[in-house]
């Protein structure tokens, strides 16, 4: 597990990250979002060391992150780093053998990577001669290259097409299932939804939201679907509910508590038929615009 620790930092008198404290748990996908400037590149070059928090730690497997640990771990900079006039292959093997591997297991790597992601004829083409979104696929793979402990990955899957975010994420989940915690910032709410396990929600520097999607789905608003034919008009005039919709006999609701909600199912009861008092699961894309608010 990757922890952030109460990450404060400072550019100037702007305070930029304010105590921010959360986890990366192994074996599964955590999500970091935020809108644009919340702190999101910042932290993650925190956790990389690329950047010093003014206080604050971050920790790999309960003890202080050393760079050893770093050396081990995957990281996709936003300002991304490859070189474009280098050839594809060339840059993943060095990399490789940067990072300690022999040159025949960097390039059969290098080449498997190039073609789980489906460019392994553009292994001799220049970096620059690729499309933009090849060439994110390029950095992905460097990332991946020595089998890191941890990734740290900025924005991975900006600019891709749908089948390559399906092999990219594909491809994550595999290493997050043996136990490498992930941590990936994005705009792409639907993925984030499709893919975490974990969000971590940031706004101007601090932690609005954080944990497994189903902790936050549980702390989330409790709505729920009620339909009671002719007319669900009624539930308006029940304590501790709000109407957020009606139409005809379908309302949306929110109960205060769930006794509420049993109180409201054993009055729709009395007056006749309930075809339906359903929960609704808030997707993570709700919980973020309802935190972010
Ligand atoms: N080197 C720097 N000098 C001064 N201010 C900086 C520096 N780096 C980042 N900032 C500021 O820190 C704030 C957080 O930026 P950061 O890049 O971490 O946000 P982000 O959440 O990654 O945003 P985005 O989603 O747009 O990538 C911004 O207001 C940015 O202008």
């Amino acid at each position: 597990m990757l922890e952030a620790i109460n990450l404060t930092r400072h550019f100037g008198s702007r305070t930029v990250l304010e105590d921010v404290s959360f986890s990366v748990p192994a074996n599964g996908m955590t999500g970091f979002v935020g809108a644009n400037g919340a702190g999101k590149t910042t932290t993650m070059r925190i956790i990389m060391g690329v950047l010093k928090s003014h206080s604050g730690s971050v920790s790999f497997n309960d003890t202080a992150i050393t760079a050893a640990h770093r050396a081990r771990f995957g990281y996709m900079p936003e300002e991304r780093g490859l070189y474009p006039k280098q050839q594809v292959l060339d840059q993943l093997n060095y990399l490789g053998q940067l990072h300690g591997m022999s040159r025949t297991d960097a390039r059969t790597e290098a080449i498997g990577l190039l073609d789980r992601f489906g460019i392994a004829d553009r292994a001799k083409d220049k970096l620059e001669s690729l499309s933009l979104g090849n060439q994110q696929r390029v950095q992905v793979a460097a990332s991946l290259m020595h089998h890191p402990v941890a990734l740290i990955l900025d924005e991975p899957f900006s600019g891709l097409d749908p089948l390559a975010v399906d092999s990219m994420s594909s491809l994550l989940a595999e290493r997050a299932a043996t136990g490498v915690p992930i941590l990936f910032s994005s705009h792409q709410l639907d993925l984030i939804d499709q893919l975490c396990d974990n969000l971590v929600v940031l706004s101007e520097g601090r932690i609005v939201a954080a944990g497994s999607a189903e902790e936050l789905r549980a702390r989330a608003h409790s709505r729920h679907v009620v339909v009671t034919p002719p007319d669900a008009g009624w539930l308006r005039e029940q304590p501790g509910v709000s109407v957020l919709d009606v139409a005809g006999p379908k309302a949306l609701v929110e109960f205060a508590d769930d006794a509420t909600g049993q109180r409201v199912l054993r009055a729709a009861i009395d007056r006749g038929a309930v075809t339906e008092f359903a929960p609704l699961r808030p997707s993570l894309a709700e919980i973020y615009r309802e935190v972010i608010r």
